[in-house]
């Protein structure tokens, strides 16, 4: 049994998640102060988790220390393929061939250079809205233009507008889709016959289609992730992007999977990609795909039970909040238009008023006005004052705003 209850002090690690929020969520820098100390925040913003990795990916890394020499490294031997390549068969009954796997620091890299690879400069990027927003970065670093397909909000559970996104795809000059499979930040996990709609009007486009699949390992114990690549067995211009970063809380090792079936478009990552590897990343996550698994079964069970505490917490102390258990992802996604107006700034608000660090409505491109996007990778102590610290300022926001109206 993992320990997920155990609090780990990330400070004085340079880790994101406690440094960089000034800077990532408000734009300021050490000068902005809040009512909080910095070590007073509950953190449920950036998409890192508070448990510790698994001991088998730590065993990896110390296997891989005892050589002692870290020279120039790269991911030569089949042992990594072959531990990534079997972790997609057992748990998707999908696989591919080794050629077609290149290496990358992140899947937000390899987004920024596919897009220029795959791209002309008056050509344009479709994803589906609200959206993790590196997705319109990486069209705005390229100056590719960006076009948003919203996804439709039925009382919670977001449906893919498929007359919008077929009329946008057929947009002679949109030539790249990049789909968040599952979704960040709905959690939607798409259904096969969803997915196989989404496939008729790529391929009726000639679209080229990268699927980001970086959340598929993360998702509820009831549901199954489908990757793209297993209802598009043949199309040539579909990439994956998959990472055991999420996974197992490897982000700042910085390793990703991107499976690029067109051997043109390979050649030229091939040729213009900075084609170096961590050989500690390589270890670690050699060792997670081979022997993760129990790890992540007990995580997900946690996990689920993490959504279910917000679901009753959010039910009996903010009834007007609009949730429901995200199907996959850690994150909660919270509409609060019962509270907020659209214009309002909700990391700011619950910044100052709960002492709690979360992203808001703003930060997914659009599509998303008055929702705030929960980490619940966190132990239920910590997700237990979250919760408390937003209800309450949530709640007292409420009745001055109330009392003020009948004053
Ligand atoms: C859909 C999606 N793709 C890619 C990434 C990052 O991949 P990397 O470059 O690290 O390999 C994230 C991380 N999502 C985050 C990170 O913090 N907040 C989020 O929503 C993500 O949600």
């Amino acid at each position: 049994m993992y320990n997920f209850d155990e609090i780990i002090d990330r400070k004085h690690t340079n880790a994101m998640n406690t440094d960089g929020f000034r800077d990532y969520i408000f734009h300021a820098d050490e000068s902005m102060k809040f009512p909080y100390k910095d070590e007073e925040f509950i953190r449920m913003w950036v998409a890192d988790m508070e448990f510790a990795t698994p001991d088998v990916v730590i065993e990896g890394i110390e296997e891989r220390l005892k050589n002692r020499i870290f020279g120039y490294t790269r991911v030569f031997s089949n042992d990594y393929y072959d531990a990534f390549v079997s972790w997609c068969q057992k748990r998707y009954d999908w696989s591919f061939e080794k050629k077609e796997l290149v290496m990358s620091n992140g899947i937000i890299p390899a987004l920024y250079e596919l897009v220029n690879y795959i791209c002309k400069k008056d050509e344009k990027v479709l994803f589906l809205t609200p959206s993790y927003a590196y997705f319109k970065y990486a069209a705005d670093f390229n100056e590719r233009e960006s076009v948003c397909s919203d996804l439709i909000n039925q009382d919670g559970y977001y449906t893919i507008d498929y007359e919008d996104f077929a009329k946008k795809a057929s947009d002679p000059q949109t030539k790249l889709f990049i789909l968040c499979n599952p979704h960040n930040p709905t959690g939607r996990v798409w259904r096969e016959e969803e997915l196989m709609k989404i496939a008729k009007i790529i391929e009726e486009n000639e679209l080229w289609v990268i699927s980001d699949e970086i959340h598929c390992d993360l998702i509820r114990t009831c549901q199954k992730h489908i990757p793209l690549g297993k209802v598009m067995p043949t199309y040539q211009k579909l990439i994956t992007c998959m990472a055991p970063t999420k996974t197992f809380n490897l982000a700042g090792l910085m390793i990703s999977n991107v499976i690029i079936r067109d051997e043109k478009l390979r050649n030229i990552w091939l040729s213009r990609h900075y084609n170096f590897d961590n050989p500690l990343s390589i270890a670690a996550a050699q060792s997670a795909y081979a022997k993760g698994e129990e790890w992540l079964k007990e995580l997900q069970v946690y996990l689920d039970n993490n959504f279910k505490l917000t679901q009753d917490y959010l039910k009996e102390n903010l009834p007007q909040a609009k949730f429901r258990i995200s199907e996959a992802t850690y994150l909660a996604w919270v509409d609060l238009s019962n509270y907020f107006e659209p214009d309002e700034n909700l990391p700011l608000f619950f910044a100052y008023r709960a002492g709690v660090l979360l992203e808001g409505g703003n930060m997914f491109v659009q599509n998303s006005d008055c929702f705030i996007r929960l980490n619940l990778a966190c132990p239920k102590s910590i997700l237990l004052e979250g919760l408390k610290r937003i209800c309450e300022a949530v709640l007292t926001k409420h009745n001055e705003k109330y009392l003020g109206e009948t004053k």
